[in-house]
């Protein structure tokens, strides 16, 4: 089954449940900032709040998998959940440091997850198991890659962010242009070196976004990148080829934050403002609804 209790009871199975704690993106930072639309981004959406010269808005880095005491040297994607909203309407980016996700169905997050879960005799993984669903759900070898192929991000802003989904934007003359959003960072990708991932401590990137911050603020530029023919709207697996790309804004994360503003909320893919609306792409629709089962138990502690 795939239902929103199945998928998380499906991370809790390999994670554990933590009390009080995410049951995927479990370690993670509190942040406030602001959102600036870019002045021509009501030409690509019709979105009130893109007319608005600043929204407010908090956010959270965080770090993939339901464990909260993951090094941050770990090769896992890292998280960026940020709500902005100009009073009457909100906006959630729910988003990924890589540009495609690891299943592009719930039954192949289900049998990655299943395939992971450690095995009694080993406290580890059964690789046969791993090697089985690889050839079951070949969609899921796409991210892996990619996350093999380089260090962990050096700070938590030096990487880039990714819907892997796509949305549909309509614009004020009422075209509707289907996009996926990236958070692009302002100071560039850099990752961390091999020599610098072999020496550096398990926790750094808490200490790396306090000094960052204390001397101003970390800036992303929110950009949509068009489906061209050819591009899924269904398959978060398959990396997109559209060249065409609308900056929509800059987003600059000013502050840390208590973890009790992040953790009194679900962020949530599916909150969007009018004029933006999500395909019907399965994992898309899969999330809200697991999202706030883990919300519950995590409340319910
Ligand atoms: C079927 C696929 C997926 C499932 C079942 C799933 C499940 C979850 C769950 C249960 C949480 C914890 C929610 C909470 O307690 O507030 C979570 C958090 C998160 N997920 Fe997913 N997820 C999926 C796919 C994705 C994808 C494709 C992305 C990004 C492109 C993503 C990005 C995130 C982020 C950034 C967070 C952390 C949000 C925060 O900091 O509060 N997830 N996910």
């Amino acid at each position: 089954g795939t239902t929103p209790t199945e998928m998380v009871d499906a991370l809790n199975n390999i994670f554990g449940r933590h009390a009080g704690v995410r049951a995927a993106h479990a370690k993670g930072l509190c942040v406030t900032g602001q959102f600036e639309p870019a002045s021509n981004a009501s030409n690509f959406t019709s979105a009130a709040m893109f007319k608005k010269p600043a929204l407010n808005g908090f956010g959270r880095f965080s770090i993939g998998g339901g464990n909260p005491g993951i090094s941050d040297k770990s090769r896992t994607a890292r998280g960026l959940a940020f709500r902005m909203g100009d009073g009457k309407e909100n906006y959630d980016l729910v988003l990924i440091s890589e540009p495609v996700s690891f299943a592009a169905t719930p039954e192949s997050f289900m049998s990655f997850l299943q395939a992971r879960v450690p095995d009694p005799a080993t406290g580890k993984p059964n690789p046969e198991k791993i090697a089985a669903h690889n050839i079951q759900f070949p969609d899921g070898k796409a991210q892996a890659a990619l996350l093999a192929s380089h260090p962990a991000p050096a700070s938590y802003s030096t990487t880039a962010y990714h819907s892997t989904s796509a949305f549909g934007f309509t614009s004020k003359k009422g075209k509707n242009t289907w996009a996926r959003l990236s958070l692009v960072p302002v100071a560039g990708t850099v990752y961390l070196d091999e020599a610098t991932e072999a020496s550096q401590p398990d926790q750094f990137l808490q200490a790396d976004l306090q000094r960052r911050l204390a001397e101003k603020a970390i800036e992303f530029d929110l950009v949509a990148q068009h489906r061209t023919p050819g591009d899924s709207l269904q398959d978060s697996t398959m990396q997109w080829s559209g060249s065409k790309h609308t900056t929509l804004g800059r987003l600059k994360i000013t502050a840390q934050a208590d973890a009790a503003l992040c953790d009194a909320v679900t962020f949530l893919p599916t909150i969007l403002p009018a004029g933006v609306k999500a395909s019907d792409d399965p994992i898309l629709q899969a999330r809200a609804g697991a999202y706030a089962v883990s919300f519950g138990r995590r409340l319910a502690k």
